[in-house]
Protein backbone atom coordinates (compact mmCIF):
# COMPACT_ATOMS: atom_id res chain seq x y z
CA UNK A 1 0.00 0.00 0.00
CA UNK A 2 2.68 1.90 0.87
CA UNK A 3 4.87 1.83 -2.55
CA UNK A 4 1.60 1.90 -4.35
CA UNK A 5 0.73 5.56 -2.48
CA UNK A 6 4.33 6.35 -3.49
CA UNK A 7 3.90 5.29 -7.11
CA UNK A 8 0.69 7.49 -7.33
CA UNK A 9 2.25 10.63 -5.49
CA UNK A 10 5.15 10.11 -8.01
CA UNK A 11 2.97 9.85 -11.19
CA UNK A 12 0.78 12.82 -9.99
CA UNK A 13 3.35 14.96 -8.79
CA UNK A 14 5.14 14.44 -12.80
CA UNK A 15 2.01 14.21 -15.25
CA UNK A 16 0.20 17.28 -13.00
CA UNK A 17 2.60 19.68 -11.95
CA UNK A 18 2.89 20.99 -15.22
CA UNK A 19 -0.81 22.02 -15.18
CA UNK A 20 -1.34 23.04 -11.97
CA UNK A 21 -4.15 25.95 -13.33
CA UNK A 22 -5.77 23.48 -14.53
CA UNK A 23 -6.16 21.02 -12.17
CA UNK A 24 -6.82 24.22 -9.59
CA UNK A 25 -9.53 25.27 -11.47
CA UNK A 26 -11.08 21.08 -12.06
CA UNK A 27 -10.65 21.61 -7.84
CA UNK A 28 -12.39 24.74 -7.70
CA UNK A 29 -15.82 23.27 -9.41
CA UNK A 30 -15.93 20.48 -8.24
CA UNK A 31 -15.76 21.25 -4.56
CA UNK A 32 -18.14 24.29 -5.46
CA UNK A 33 -20.77 21.68 -6.93
CA UNK A 34 -20.00 19.57 -3.63
CA UNK A 35 -20.89 22.45 -1.82
CA UNK A 36 -23.91 23.33 -3.52
CA UNK A 37 -25.04 19.87 -3.27
CA UNK A 38 -25.36 20.32 0.72
CA UNK A 39 -26.97 23.57 0.65
CA UNK A 40 -29.98 22.85 -1.43
CA UNK A 41 -31.70 20.17 0.88
CA UNK A 42 -31.96 23.27 3.23
CA UNK A 43 -33.48 25.51 0.91
CA UNK A 44 -36.12 22.15 0.31
CA UNK A 45 -36.05 21.68 4.26
CA UNK A 46 -37.34 24.98 4.97
CA UNK A 47 -39.64 24.95 2.09
CA UNK A 48 -41.80 22.18 3.92
CA UNK A 49 -41.12 23.99 6.53
CA UNK A 50 -42.63 27.23 5.88
CA UNK A 51 -45.42 25.35 4.00
CA UNK A 52 -46.81 22.95 6.63
CA UNK A 53 -46.32 26.27 8.86
CA UNK A 54 -48.99 28.18 6.18
CA UNK A 55 -45.71 30.31 5.70
CA UNK A 56 -45.90 33.51 3.21
CA UNK A 57 -46.44 33.02 -0.74
CA UNK A 58 -43.29 35.48 -1.24
CA UNK A 59 -41.05 33.47 1.49
CA UNK A 60 -42.58 29.84 -0.88
CA UNK A 61 -41.33 31.49 -4.16
CA UNK A 62 -38.34 32.72 -3.16
CA UNK A 63 -37.23 29.25 -1.66
CA UNK A 64 -38.11 27.39 -5.37
CA UNK A 65 -36.43 30.57 -7.18
CA UNK A 66 -33.18 29.92 -5.18
CA UNK A 67 -33.32 26.38 -5.09
CA UNK A 68 -34.18 26.29 -9.30
CA UNK A 69 -30.97 28.68 -9.02
CA UNK A 70 -28.90 26.38 -7.13
CA UNK A 71 -30.13 23.42 -8.85
CA UNK A 72 -28.82 25.33 -12.21
CA UNK A 73 -25.31 26.21 -10.94
CA UNK A 74 -24.36 22.91 -9.79
CA UNK A 75 -25.15 21.47 -13.48
CA UNK A 76 -22.93 24.29 -14.69
CA UNK A 77 -20.22 23.62 -11.84
CA UNK A 78 -20.20 19.84 -13.03
CA UNK A 79 -20.00 20.27 -16.78
CA UNK A 80 -17.41 23.25 -16.36
CA UNK A 81 -15.38 20.39 -14.06
CA UNK A 82 -16.20 17.25 -16.32
CA UNK A 83 -14.69 19.87 -19.18
CA UNK A 84 -11.64 20.32 -17.31
CA UNK A 85 -10.79 16.78 -16.15
CA UNK A 86 -10.61 16.05 -19.65
CA UNK A 87 -8.02 18.30 -20.79
CA UNK A 88 -6.35 17.80 -17.38
CA UNK A 89 -6.66 13.24 -18.23
CA UNK A 90 -5.62 14.02 -22.38
CA UNK A 91 -2.74 16.15 -21.29
CA UNK A 92 -1.12 13.95 -18.87
CA UNK A 93 -1.60 10.57 -20.91
CA UNK A 94 -0.37 11.75 -23.80
CA UNK A 95 2.98 12.65 -21.94
CA UNK A 96 3.08 9.53 -20.71
CA UNK A 97 2.55 7.59 -23.69
CA UNK A 98 5.46 9.87 -24.81
CA UNK A 99 7.47 8.91 -22.03
CA UNK A 100 6.57 5.18 -22.43
CA UNK A 101 7.35 4.97 -26.20
CA UNK A 102 10.27 7.19 -25.96
CA UNK A 103 12.14 4.48 -23.49
CA UNK A 104 10.51 1.17 -25.19
CA UNK A 105 12.11 2.63 -28.21
CA UNK A 106 15.82 2.91 -26.03
CA UNK A 107 15.49 -0.49 -24.57
CA UNK A 108 17.29 -2.88 -25.65
CA UNK A 109 16.65 -5.09 -28.84
CA UNK A 110 16.94 -7.97 -26.90
CA UNK A 111 13.86 -6.53 -25.14
CA UNK A 112 11.76 -5.93 -28.31
CA UNK A 113 12.61 -9.49 -29.44
CA UNK A 114 10.86 -11.20 -26.51
CA UNK A 115 7.97 -8.54 -26.64
CA UNK A 116 5.37 -8.42 -29.66
CA UNK A 117 4.41 -5.22 -31.38
CA UNK A 118 1.23 -5.73 -30.55
CA UNK A 119 1.82 -6.69 -26.59
CA UNK A 120 3.80 -3.02 -26.20
CA UNK A 121 0.90 -1.54 -27.71
CA UNK A 122 -1.83 -2.35 -25.64
CA UNK A 123 1.25 -1.74 -22.95
CA UNK A 124 1.73 1.62 -23.93
CA UNK A 125 -2.17 2.38 -25.04
CA UNK A 126 -4.28 0.28 -22.66
CA UNK A 127 -2.58 0.54 -19.71
CA UNK A 128 -2.20 4.73 -20.04
CA UNK A 129 -5.82 4.99 -21.29
CA UNK A 130 -7.13 3.16 -17.88
CA UNK A 131 -4.78 6.23 -15.86
CA UNK A 132 -6.95 8.50 -17.62
CA UNK A 133 -9.36 8.63 -15.20
CA UNK A 134 -6.78 8.30 -12.34
CA UNK A 135 -5.44 11.70 -13.41
CA UNK A 136 -8.27 13.83 -14.11
CA UNK A 137 -11.38 12.37 -11.31
CA UNK A 138 -9.68 9.83 -9.49
CA UNK A 139 -7.95 11.70 -7.10
CA UNK A 140 -9.97 14.84 -7.12
CA UNK A 141 -13.29 12.47 -7.06
CA UNK A 142 -11.74 10.78 -3.60
CA UNK A 143 -10.92 14.01 -1.68
CA UNK A 144 -14.00 16.02 -2.91
CA UNK A 145 -16.61 13.09 -1.78
CA UNK A 146 -14.88 12.36 1.03
CA UNK A 147 -15.20 15.98 1.69
CA UNK A 148 -18.99 15.51 0.22
CA UNK A 149 -19.17 13.09 3.13
CA UNK A 150 -17.97 14.93 5.95
CA UNK A 151 -20.18 17.71 5.46
CA UNK A 152 -23.50 16.07 4.90
CA UNK A 153 -22.40 14.76 8.52
CA UNK A 154 -21.74 17.99 9.73
CA UNK A 155 -24.87 19.19 8.40
CA UNK A 156 -26.78 16.32 9.84
CA UNK A 157 -25.59 16.93 13.59
CA UNK A 158 -26.42 19.90 13.26
CA UNK A 159 -30.06 18.88 12.39
CA UNK A 160 -30.62 16.34 15.00
CA UNK A 161 -27.36 15.36 17.30
CA UNK A 162 -28.99 11.76 17.14
CA UNK A 163 -29.44 11.30 14.15
CA UNK A 164 -25.55 12.81 13.16
CA UNK A 165 -24.24 10.50 15.68
CA UNK A 166 -26.42 7.18 14.28
CA UNK A 167 -25.52 8.02 10.65
CA UNK A 168 -21.58 9.26 11.29
CA UNK A 169 -20.92 5.86 12.62
CA UNK A 170 -23.13 4.04 9.95
CA UNK A 171 -20.64 6.04 7.45
CA UNK A 172 -17.22 5.10 9.11
CA UNK A 173 -18.62 1.04 9.51
CA UNK A 174 -19.70 1.58 5.39
CA UNK A 175 -16.09 2.88 4.78
CA UNK A 176 -14.30 0.34 6.63
CA UNK A 177 -15.92 -2.26 4.83
CA UNK A 178 -15.39 -1.42 1.10
CA UNK A 179 -12.03 -0.44 1.90
CA UNK A 180 -11.13 -3.64 3.55
CA UNK A 181 -12.25 -5.10 0.09
CA UNK A 182 -9.62 -2.63 -2.05
CA UNK A 183 -7.44 -5.06 -3.08
CA UNK A 184 -9.07 -8.21 -3.63
CA UNK A 185 -9.54 -7.97 -7.24
CA UNK A 186 -5.94 -6.37 -7.87
CA UNK A 187 -4.05 -9.20 -8.77
CA UNK A 188 -6.77 -10.77 -11.43
CA UNK A 189 -6.72 -6.85 -13.15
CA UNK A 190 -3.29 -7.17 -13.31
CA UNK A 191 -3.39 -10.68 -14.78
CA UNK A 192 -6.65 -9.41 -17.05
CA UNK A 193 -4.35 -6.69 -18.46
CA UNK A 194 -1.37 -8.99 -19.39
CA UNK A 195 -3.49 -11.83 -21.31
CA UNK A 196 -5.12 -8.51 -23.16
CA UNK A 197 -1.62 -7.23 -23.90
CA UNK A 198 -0.57 -10.91 -25.50
CA UNK A 199 -3.81 -10.99 -27.07
CA UNK A 200 -2.89 -7.57 -29.47
CA UNK A 201 0.74 -9.28 -29.52
CA UNK A 202 -0.93 -12.36 -31.38
CA UNK A 203 -3.04 -10.71 -34.01
CA UNK A 204 -0.49 -8.19 -34.71
CA UNK A 205 1.92 -10.87 -35.05
CA UNK A 206 -0.52 -12.54 -37.15
CA UNK A 207 -2.00 -9.97 -39.62
CA UNK A 208 1.92 -9.16 -40.20
CA UNK A 209 2.72 -13.08 -41.09
CA UNK A 210 -0.58 -12.97 -43.18
CA UNK A 211 1.62 -13.93 -46.47
CA UNK A 212 3.27 -16.67 -44.63
CA UNK A 213 0.46 -18.17 -43.24
CA UNK A 214 -1.81 -18.28 -45.98
CA UNK A 215 0.61 -19.71 -48.03
CA UNK A 216 2.21 -22.36 -45.88
CA UNK A 217 -1.73 -23.42 -44.81
CA UNK A 218 -0.93 -22.72 -40.83
CA UNK A 219 -4.66 -20.65 -40.78
CA UNK A 220 -5.71 -23.39 -38.48
CA UNK A 221 -2.49 -23.48 -36.29
CA UNK A 222 -3.34 -20.45 -35.78
CA UNK A 223 -6.78 -20.17 -34.87
CA UNK A 224 -6.13 -22.54 -32.37
CA UNK A 225 -3.06 -20.41 -30.95
CA UNK A 226 -6.27 -18.17 -30.85
CA UNK A 227 -8.39 -19.66 -29.17
CA UNK A 228 -6.62 -21.40 -26.75
CA UNK A 229 -6.05 -17.53 -25.61
CA UNK A 230 -9.50 -16.63 -26.14
CA UNK A 231 -10.23 -19.81 -22.99
CA UNK A 232 -7.76 -18.29 -20.61
CA UNK A 233 -9.02 -15.36 -21.33
CA UNK A 234 -12.49 -14.97 -20.34
CA UNK A 235 -12.07 -16.94 -16.94
CA UNK A 236 -9.59 -14.61 -15.74
CA UNK A 237 -11.81 -11.65 -16.70
CA UNK A 238 -14.67 -12.99 -14.70
CA UNK A 239 -12.57 -13.73 -11.77
CA UNK A 240 -11.68 -10.03 -12.04
CA UNK A 241 -15.05 -9.15 -12.80
CA UNK A 242 -16.36 -11.18 -10.06
CA UNK A 243 -13.84 -9.36 -7.25
CA UNK A 244 -15.23 -6.28 -7.98
CA UNK A 245 -19.15 -7.31 -7.77
CA UNK A 246 -18.42 -8.63 -4.15
CA UNK A 247 -17.72 -4.51 -3.57
CA UNK A 248 -21.29 -3.19 -5.35
CA UNK A 249 -22.90 -6.12 -3.30
CA UNK A 250 -21.37 -4.62 0.00
CA UNK A 251 -22.36 -1.24 -1.25
CA UNK A 252 -25.82 -1.75 -1.88
CA UNK A 253 -26.30 -3.77 1.33
CA UNK A 254 -24.82 -1.10 3.66
CA UNK A 255 -27.30 1.36 2.04
CA UNK A 256 -30.19 -0.49 2.61
CA UNK A 257 -29.05 -0.51 6.61
CA UNK A 258 -28.44 3.53 6.15
CA UNK A 259 -32.23 3.99 4.94
CA UNK A 260 -33.55 1.98 7.64
CA UNK A 261 -31.72 3.61 10.20
CA UNK A 262 -32.90 6.83 8.65
CA UNK A 263 -36.26 6.11 8.02
CA UNK A 264 -36.01 4.69 11.68
CA UNK A 265 -34.59 7.71 13.53
CA UNK A 266 -36.96 10.34 11.70
CA UNK A 267 -40.03 8.56 12.57
CA UNK A 268 -38.84 7.83 16.01
CA UNK A 269 -37.59 11.97 16.37
CA UNK A 270 -40.76 12.96 14.93
CA UNK A 271 -43.09 11.06 16.97
CA UNK A 272 -41.47 12.42 20.17
CA UNK A 273 -42.08 16.12 18.58
CA UNK A 274 -37.95 16.06 18.32
CA UNK A 275 -37.87 17.17 14.81
CA UNK A 276 -40.54 19.06 12.25
CA UNK A 277 -41.40 17.42 9.21
CA UNK A 278 -38.66 19.55 7.19
CA UNK A 279 -36.00 18.32 9.78
CA UNK A 280 -37.26 14.80 9.27
CA UNK A 281 -37.60 14.88 5.51
CA UNK A 282 -33.75 16.83 5.79
CA UNK A 283 -32.49 13.77 7.49
CA UNK A 284 -33.83 10.89 4.79
CA UNK A 285 -32.73 13.09 1.83
CA UNK A 286 -29.27 13.75 3.57
CA UNK A 287 -28.93 9.52 4.19
CA UNK A 288 -29.94 9.33 0.62
CA UNK A 289 -27.40 11.54 -0.71
CA UNK A 290 -24.69 10.47 1.56
CA UNK A 291 -24.89 7.23 -0.41
CA UNK A 292 -23.84 9.09 -3.26
CA UNK A 293 -20.38 10.11 -1.83
CA UNK A 294 -20.20 6.44 -0.70
CA UNK A 295 -20.62 5.09 -3.62
CA UNK A 296 -18.52 7.31 -5.69
CA UNK A 297 -16.00 6.06 -3.68
CA UNK A 298 -16.62 2.61 -3.70
CA UNK A 299 -16.32 3.00 -7.58
CA UNK A 300 -13.32 4.99 -7.40
CA UNK A 301 -11.50 2.06 -5.36
CA UNK A 302 -12.78 -0.10 -7.73
CA UNK A 303 -11.71 1.86 -10.34
CA UNK A 304 -8.56 2.16 -8.21
CA UNK A 305 -7.58 -1.74 -8.77
CA UNK A 306 -7.89 -1.61 -12.06
CA UNK A 307 -5.64 1.53 -11.97
CA UNK A 308 -2.88 0.26 -9.72
CA UNK A 309 -2.34 -3.05 -11.65
CA UNK A 310 -1.81 -0.86 -14.77
CA UNK A 311 0.36 1.63 -12.52
CA UNK A 312 2.45 -1.10 -11.36
CA UNK A 313 2.65 -2.39 -15.14
CA UNK A 314 4.10 0.86 -16.16
CA UNK A 315 6.43 1.25 -13.05
CA UNK A 316 8.33 -2.60 -14.24
CA UNK A 317 8.26 -1.18 -17.76
CA UNK A 318 9.64 1.87 -16.79
CA UNK A 319 12.59 0.45 -14.65
CA UNK A 320 13.70 -1.89 -17.34
CA UNK A 321 17.03 -0.43 -18.09
CA UNK A 322 18.85 -0.81 -21.53
CA UNK A 323 22.05 -2.76 -20.86
CA UNK A 324 24.00 -0.86 -23.94
CA UNK A 325 24.49 2.43 -21.97
CA UNK A 326 24.27 5.48 -24.26
CA UNK A 327 27.41 7.16 -21.82
CA UNK A 328 29.85 7.67 -24.51
CA UNK A 329 31.16 10.92 -25.70
CA UNK A 330 34.29 10.32 -27.95
CA UNK A 331 33.09 11.48 -31.69
CA UNK A 332 34.36 9.86 -34.65
CA UNK A 333 36.93 12.16 -36.92
CA UNK A 334 34.78 13.07 -40.06
CA UNK A 335 35.73 10.75 -43.92
CA UNK A 336 35.96 7.23 -44.17
CA UNK A 337 37.49 5.50 -41.01
CA UNK A 338 39.38 1.57 -40.31
CA UNK A 339 37.72 -0.88 -38.84
CA UNK A 340 39.35 -3.15 -36.28
CA UNK A 341 38.39 -6.36 -34.15
CA UNK A 342 40.72 -7.38 -31.47
CA UNK A 343 39.89 -11.47 -30.44
CA UNK A 344 36.03 -10.71 -29.97
CA UNK A 345 33.48 -12.93 -28.53
CA UNK A 346 30.15 -12.53 -28.57
CA UNK A 347 26.38 -14.57 -28.06
CA UNK A 348 23.15 -13.16 -27.68
CA UNK A 349 21.23 -14.88 -24.49
CA UNK A 350 22.15 -18.07 -25.58
CA UNK A 351 25.03 -20.77 -24.24
CA UNK A 352 27.41 -20.81 -27.10
CA UNK A 353 29.50 -18.02 -28.54
CA UNK A 354 28.00 -16.73 -32.15
CA UNK A 355 31.22 -15.17 -33.06
CA UNK A 356 34.13 -17.06 -31.50
CA UNK A 357 37.62 -14.94 -31.11
CA UNK A 358 37.09 -12.61 -34.56
CA UNK A 359 40.37 -10.48 -35.36
CA UNK A 360 40.58 -8.53 -38.50
CA UNK A 361 41.64 -4.90 -39.73
CA UNK A 362 40.00 -3.38 -42.39
CA UNK A 363 42.16 0.11 -43.44
CA UNK A 364 40.05 3.22 -43.88
CA UNK A 365 38.67 3.37 -47.29
CA UNK A 366 39.16 -0.32 -47.88
CA UNK A 367 36.36 -2.79 -48.69
CA UNK A 368 36.08 -5.77 -46.87
CA UNK A 369 33.63 -8.80 -48.24
CA UNK A 370 32.40 -11.55 -45.79
CA UNK A 371 30.82 -14.81 -46.48
CA UNK A 372 29.97 -18.04 -45.18
CA UNK A 373 26.82 -20.37 -44.78
CA UNK A 374 23.59 -19.05 -43.23
CA UNK A 375 23.31 -18.50 -39.70
CA UNK A 376 27.52 -18.57 -39.14
CA UNK A 377 27.26 -14.70 -37.52
CA UNK A 378 27.77 -12.07 -41.00
CA UNK A 379 24.94 -9.87 -39.85
CA UNK A 380 26.00 -10.24 -36.06
CA UNK A 381 29.14 -8.29 -37.25
CA UNK A 382 26.98 -5.52 -38.91
CA UNK A 383 24.58 -5.53 -36.00
CA UNK A 384 27.76 -4.75 -33.52
CA UNK A 385 29.27 -2.33 -35.52
CA UNK A 386 26.25 -0.55 -35.37
CA UNK A 387 26.45 -0.98 -31.36
CA UNK A 388 22.58 -2.94 -31.10
CA UNK A 389 24.69 -5.02 -29.51
CA UNK A 390 27.46 -5.43 -27.29
CA UNK A 391 30.35 -7.59 -27.51
CA UNK A 392 31.45 -9.93 -24.32
CA UNK A 393 34.99 -9.62 -24.61
CA UNK A 394 37.72 -8.31 -27.07
CA UNK A 395 37.77 -4.83 -28.40
CA UNK A 396 35.70 -3.22 -31.62
CA UNK A 397 37.33 0.13 -32.91
CA UNK A 398 36.44 2.19 -35.33
CA UNK A 399 39.45 4.60 -36.29
CA UNK A 400 41.04 5.42 -33.60
CA UNK A 401 38.60 4.93 -30.98
CA UNK A 402 36.43 1.60 -29.24
CA UNK A 403 33.40 2.14 -30.40
CA UNK A 404 31.57 1.65 -26.93
CA UNK A 405 33.22 5.63 -26.39
CA UNK A 406 31.66 6.66 -29.21
CA UNK A 407 28.38 8.59 -28.46
CA UNK A 408 25.81 6.19 -29.60
CA UNK A 409 23.76 9.15 -31.99
CA UNK A 410 27.08 9.74 -34.01
CA UNK A 411 27.97 6.27 -34.16
CA UNK A 412 24.76 5.81 -35.72
CA UNK A 413 24.64 8.62 -38.16
CA UNK A 414 28.20 7.88 -39.36
CA UNK A 415 27.50 4.07 -40.42
CA UNK A 416 25.15 3.28 -43.45
CA UNK A 417 23.07 -0.17 -43.21
CA UNK A 418 21.18 -1.78 -46.39
CA UNK A 419 19.56 -5.14 -45.47
CA UNK A 420 17.20 -7.60 -47.25
CA UNK A 421 14.47 -6.53 -44.72
CA UNK A 422 13.68 -2.66 -45.64
CA UNK A 423 11.06 -1.29 -43.07
CA UNK A 424 8.85 1.26 -45.48
CA UNK A 425 7.60 3.94 -43.40
CA UNK A 426 3.47 5.36 -43.60
CA UNK A 427 5.22 8.75 -44.80
CA UNK A 428 5.82 10.60 -48.18
CA UNK A 429 8.42 9.39 -50.30
CA UNK A 430 10.42 12.44 -49.03
CA UNK A 431 10.11 11.51 -45.36
CA UNK A 432 10.73 7.43 -46.09
CA UNK A 433 14.15 8.61 -48.05
CA UNK A 434 15.32 11.50 -45.54
CA UNK A 435 13.92 10.38 -42.36
CA UNK A 436 12.32 13.45 -41.75
CA UNK A 437 15.69 15.33 -42.37
CA UNK A 438 14.13 18.69 -43.79
CA UNK A 439 18.26 19.39 -44.74
CA UNK A 440 18.55 17.08 -47.30
CA UNK A 441 17.16 19.55 -50.39
CA UNK A 442 14.60 18.00 -53.23
CA UNK A 443 17.37 18.38 -55.81
CA UNK A 444 19.83 16.40 -53.77
CA UNK A 445 17.06 13.02 -53.77
CA UNK A 446 16.20 13.25 -57.46
CA UNK A 447 19.89 13.70 -57.85
CA UNK A 448 20.42 9.92 -56.35
CA UNK A 449 17.18 8.53 -57.11
CA UNK A 450 18.25 9.16 -60.74
CA UNK A 451 21.72 7.26 -60.06
CA UNK A 452 19.63 4.19 -58.84
CA UNK A 453 17.52 4.71 -61.70
CA UNK A 454 14.37 5.32 -60.00
CA UNK A 455 13.43 8.15 -61.81
CA UNK A 456 11.21 6.87 -64.05
CA UNK A 457 9.49 4.88 -61.05
CA UNK A 458 9.33 8.59 -59.36
CA UNK A 459 7.43 10.05 -62.45
CA UNK A 460 4.89 7.10 -62.04
CA UNK A 461 3.83 7.95 -58.69
CA UNK A 462 0.76 10.38 -58.51
CA UNK A 463 2.36 13.33 -56.15
CA UNK A 464 6.20 12.56 -57.35
CA UNK A 465 8.10 12.53 -53.76
CA UNK A 466 4.84 13.61 -52.04
CA UNK A 467 3.08 10.89 -52.50
CA UNK A 468 2.35 8.95 -49.48
CA UNK A 469 3.57 5.38 -49.24
CA UNK A 470 1.33 2.36 -47.42
CA UNK A 471 3.11 0.89 -44.21
CA UNK A 472 4.49 -2.59 -44.89
CA UNK A 473 5.97 -1.24 -47.91
CA UNK A 474 2.83 -1.44 -49.60
CA UNK A 475 2.71 -0.62 -53.69
CA UNK A 476 6.07 -1.31 -53.79
CA UNK A 477 8.36 -4.75 -55.12
CA UNK A 478 10.96 -5.78 -52.36
CA UNK A 479 13.70 -5.24 -55.16
CA UNK A 480 12.11 -1.36 -55.18
CA UNK A 481 11.87 -1.33 -51.55
CA UNK A 482 16.05 -2.30 -51.60
CA UNK A 483 16.66 0.57 -54.19
CA UNK A 484 15.14 2.92 -51.85
CA UNK A 485 17.02 1.74 -48.76
CA UNK A 486 20.16 2.47 -51.08
CA UNK A 487 18.65 6.03 -51.41
CA UNK A 488 18.45 6.44 -47.76
CA UNK A 489 22.41 5.50 -47.51
CA UNK A 490 23.16 7.81 -50.07
CA UNK A 491 21.76 10.95 -48.80
CA UNK A 492 22.51 9.77 -44.96
CA UNK A 493 26.44 10.50 -46.47
CA UNK A 494 27.89 7.83 -43.66
CA UNK A 495 31.45 7.19 -43.51
CA UNK A 496 30.92 3.40 -43.04
CA UNK A 497 28.93 1.52 -45.81
CA UNK A 498 27.68 -1.52 -44.95
CA UNK A 499 25.45 -3.70 -47.41
CA UNK A 500 23.92 -6.93 -45.94
CA UNK A 501 22.44 -9.00 -49.36
CA UNK A 502 21.63 -5.58 -50.33
CA UNK A 503 21.35 -6.30 -53.75
CA UNK A 504 19.58 -9.81 -53.00
CA UNK A 505 16.20 -8.55 -53.85
CA UNK A 506 17.31 -7.03 -57.16
CA UNK A 507 17.30 -9.11 -60.80
CA UNK A 508 20.88 -9.27 -62.00
CA UNK A 509 20.05 -6.66 -65.28
CA UNK A 510 18.96 -4.31 -61.89
CA UNK A 511 21.74 -5.18 -60.10
CA UNK A 512 24.72 -4.16 -63.40
CA UNK A 513 22.35 -1.13 -63.48
CA UNK A 514 23.15 0.15 -60.03
CA UNK A 515 26.93 -1.31 -60.40
CA UNK A 516 28.25 2.28 -61.12
CA UNK A 517 26.44 3.70 -58.29
CA UNK A 518 27.41 1.20 -55.82
CA UNK A 519 30.54 2.22 -57.18
CA UNK A 520 29.42 6.10 -56.40
CA UNK A 521 28.24 5.10 -52.94
CA UNK A 522 31.59 3.24 -51.77
CA UNK A 523 33.94 5.81 -53.24
CA UNK A 524 36.12 7.36 -50.06
CA UNK A 525 34.34 5.56 -47.67
CA UNK A 526 35.31 2.44 -45.62
CA UNK A 527 32.83 -0.57 -46.83
CA UNK A 528 31.85 -4.20 -45.58
CA UNK A 529 29.91 -6.32 -48.12
CA UNK A 530 28.00 -9.63 -46.99
CA UNK A 531 27.10 -11.54 -50.25
CA UNK A 532 26.41 -14.92 -50.95
CA UNK A 533 26.56 -14.46 -54.82
CA UNK A 534 30.67 -14.03 -55.26
CA UNK A 535 30.25 -11.52 -58.39
CA UNK A 536 28.76 -8.83 -55.82
CA UNK A 537 31.96 -9.39 -54.37
CA UNK A 538 33.91 -8.04 -57.20
CA UNK A 539 34.51 -4.75 -55.71
CA UNK A 540 36.11 -5.50 -52.31
CA UNK A 541 39.66 -5.63 -50.73
CA UNK A 542 39.98 -8.09 -48.09
CA UNK A 543 38.07 -11.54 -48.07
CA UNK A 544 36.56 -12.71 -44.55
CA UNK A 545 35.06 -16.25 -44.72
CA UNK A 546 33.44 -16.82 -41.12
CA UNK A 547 31.79 -20.73 -40.10
CA UNK A 548 30.33 -21.11 -37.26
CA UNK A 549 31.12 -17.68 -35.88
CA UNK A 550 34.87 -18.14 -36.16
CA UNK A 551 37.24 -17.14 -39.03
CA UNK A 552 38.16 -19.47 -41.38
CA UNK A 553 39.77 -17.78 -43.88
CA UNK A 554 41.08 -14.52 -44.21
CA UNK A 555 42.57 -11.73 -46.87
CA UNK A 556 43.78 -10.01 -49.18
CA UNK A 557 41.31 -10.44 -52.01
CA UNK A 558 43.89 -10.43 -54.82
CA UNK A 559 45.69 -12.87 -52.72
CA UNK A 560 43.61 -15.21 -52.14
CA UNK A 561 42.19 -14.77 -55.85
CA UNK A 562 45.33 -16.50 -56.88
CA UNK A 563 46.10 -18.80 -54.00
CA UNK A 564 44.62 -22.22 -55.66
CA UNK A 565 44.12 -24.03 -52.07
CA UNK A 566 42.44 -21.02 -50.30
CA UNK A 567 38.43 -21.63 -49.60
CA UNK A 568 37.71 -18.70 -51.91
CA UNK A 569 39.85 -19.68 -54.82
CA UNK A 570 37.91 -22.71 -54.93
CA UNK A 571 34.54 -20.71 -54.25
CA UNK A 572 35.40 -18.79 -57.46
CA UNK A 573 36.12 -22.13 -59.51
CA UNK A 574 32.65 -23.83 -58.39
CA UNK A 575 30.71 -20.32 -59.28
CA UNK A 576 32.18 -20.62 -62.94
CA UNK A 577 31.84 -23.99 -63.41
N1 LIG B 1 18.54 -11.51 -32.07
C1 LIG B 1 19.03 -12.73 -31.94
N2 LIG B 1 18.87 -13.41 -30.79
C2 LIG B 1 19.36 -14.64 -30.65
N3 LIG B 1 20.07 -15.29 -31.59
C3 LIG B 1 20.25 -14.68 -32.76
C4 LIG B 1 19.74 -13.36 -33.00
N4 LIG B 1 20.09 -13.00 -34.26
C5 LIG B 1 20.79 -14.04 -34.78
N5 LIG B 1 20.90 -15.03 -33.88
C6 LIG B 1 21.62 -16.28 -34.08
O1 LIG B 1 22.98 -15.96 -34.29
C7 LIG B 1 23.54 -16.76 -35.32
C8 LIG B 1 24.14 -15.85 -36.39
O2 LIG B 1 23.10 -15.09 -36.99
P1 LIG B 1 23.37 -14.06 -38.18
O3 LIG B 1 22.09 -13.37 -38.46
O4 LIG B 1 24.54 -13.24 -37.82
O5 LIG B 1 23.73 -15.05 -39.35
P2 LIG B 1 24.08 -14.74 -40.87
O6 LIG B 1 25.39 -15.38 -41.15
O7 LIG B 1 23.95 -13.30 -41.17
O8 LIG B 1 22.91 -15.56 -41.59
P3 LIG B 1 22.17 -15.25 -43.00
O9 LIG B 1 23.13 -15.57 -44.09
O10 LIG B 1 21.02 -16.18 -42.98
O11 LIG B 1 21.73 -13.81 -42.99
C9 LIG B 1 22.42 -17.63 -35.84
O12 LIG B 1 22.58 -18.92 -35.24
C10 LIG B 1 21.16 -17.00 -35.33
O13 LIG B 1 20.23 -17.98 -35.00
Amino acid sequence: MQNALQQYKLLLADYLTPQWKRVLGLAIALLTSIALQIINPQILGYFIDTAVQGGSQQALLTATIAFIAIALLTQGTEIAATFLSEIVAWTATNALRVDLAEHCLRLDLSFHKAHTPGEMLERIDGDVNLLSKFFSELVIHVLGNSLLLFGILIVLCFENQLAGMSLTAFAIVALIALLAQRSIAIAPWAEYRQISAEYYGTIGEHIAGREDIRANGAVNYVMFRFYELLQRWLPVYQKARFASTVLWFTSVGLFTIGNAIALFLSAYLWSRNAITIGTAYLIFHYTNLLAKPIERIREELEQLQQVEASIQRIHQLLNIEAVLKHCGQAVLSSGACAISFKQVYFRYESENWTLHNLSFHLPAGKILGILGHTGSGKSTIARLLLRLYDIQSGEIRLGDCVIADLSLSDLRSRVGLVTQDVQIFQASVRDNLTFFNDQISDAYILETLELLGLTPWLRSLPDGLNTQLGADSTGLSAGQAQLLALVRVFLKNPSLVILDEASSRLDPQTEKMIEGAMDRLLEHRTGIIIAHRLPTLQRVDQILMLEQGKIVEYGDRETLTQQAHSRFARLLRMSAN
